[in-house]
C-alpha cells in the first residue's frame, strides 16, 4: 500500500513549487500586496465551509473513536479560531461582500464535494491530509514571523505542535487505511493553483 510520504515523494516537484510560491515568500516578508491578500482570503473563506463540511464527513466516517474524537477536536479550531480570523481579517480588507469561486477553489469544492459525498473514510483522508500537511510544510519555516497579525496570524493558524501534531493524526491514518493516489494528485495541483489565483 503507499504510504503518504511515497505520494509527496511522487508529487515533490509540484508540491515544492506550492510550498515555496511567491504568495508564501510575500507572506512571511510581510509584503503580500493587500489586494492579492485580499482575493487570496474571500477565495479561502469558501473553501473553508466546504472543508469544515468535509471535516463532518471524516468525524462520520471514522472507523476508530480516536480518530473521530481527534478530526471532531480540529473541526472546532477551524470553526472556532480561524473563522474568528476570517472575520477580522475580511472585514479589515474590506473583503466580506460575496464572491465567485475563481477556478482552483471551484475545483476544490467539486474534490471537497465528491469525497464528501463518497462517505470513503480513506477519501475523505486524503483531501484532507494534503490541504493541512502542505500547510504545515511552508508555514513550518524558521523565520521570525512578520509583525502585522494579519499575515503572523495566517502562519500560526497553520504551525506549532498541535498543528503538527494533528497532521502525524492524518498521515497516521491515511497510512493506515490506504490514500487515494488521484485524489492526493489533484489536490496538490489545486494548492498551487490556489496561490497562483490571488495574483489574478
Ligand atoms: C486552499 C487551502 N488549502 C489548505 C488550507 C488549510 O487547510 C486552506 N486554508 N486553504
Amino acid at each position: 500500500m503507499i504510504t503518504s510520504a511515497d505520494l509527496r515523494h511522487r508529487h515533490a516537484e509540484v508540491w515544492d513549487a506550492a510550498v515555496r510560491h511567491r504568495f508564501v515568500d510575500e507572506l512571511w516578508a510581510g509584503t503580500v500586496d493587500d489586494a492579492v491578500m485580499a482575493r487570496y482570503l474571500a477565495q479561502d473563506a469558501l473553501f473553508l465551509d466546504a472543508f469544515v463540511a468535509l471535516l463532518g464527513a471524516a468525524v462520520s466516517s471514522a472507523d476508530e473513536p480516536g480518530a473521530r474524537m481527534a478530526v471532531a477536536r480540529q473541526l472546532g479550531l477551524v470553526a472556532g479560531d480561524e473563522d474568528d480570523y476570517f472575520t477580522r481579517a475580511l472585514a479589515r480588507l474590506d473583503a466580506a461582500g460575496p464572491v465567485e469561486p475563481l477556478p482552483p477553489t471551484a475545483g476544490f469544492l467539486t474534490l471537497m464535494e465528491s469525497a464528501r459525498r463518497s462517505g470513503e473514510y480513506a477519501t475523505i483522508m486524503t483531501v484532507l491530509l494534503v490541504a493541512e500537511w502542505l500547510y504545515l510544510d511552508w508555514a513550518d519555516r524558521p523565520d521570525p514571523a512578520p509583525t502585522d497579525w494579519l499575515h503572523a496570524e495566517w502562519i500560526e493558524l497553520h504551525r506549532g505542535p498541535a498543528f503538527a501534531a494533528w497532521v502525524a493524526l492524518l498521515r497516521t491514518e491515511v497510512d493506515r487505511v490506504g490514500a487515494d493516489e488521484a485524489v492526493f494528485a489533484r489536490a496538490v495541483d489545486l494548492e498551487r493553483a490556489f496561490f497562483d489565483a490571488a495574483y489574478g
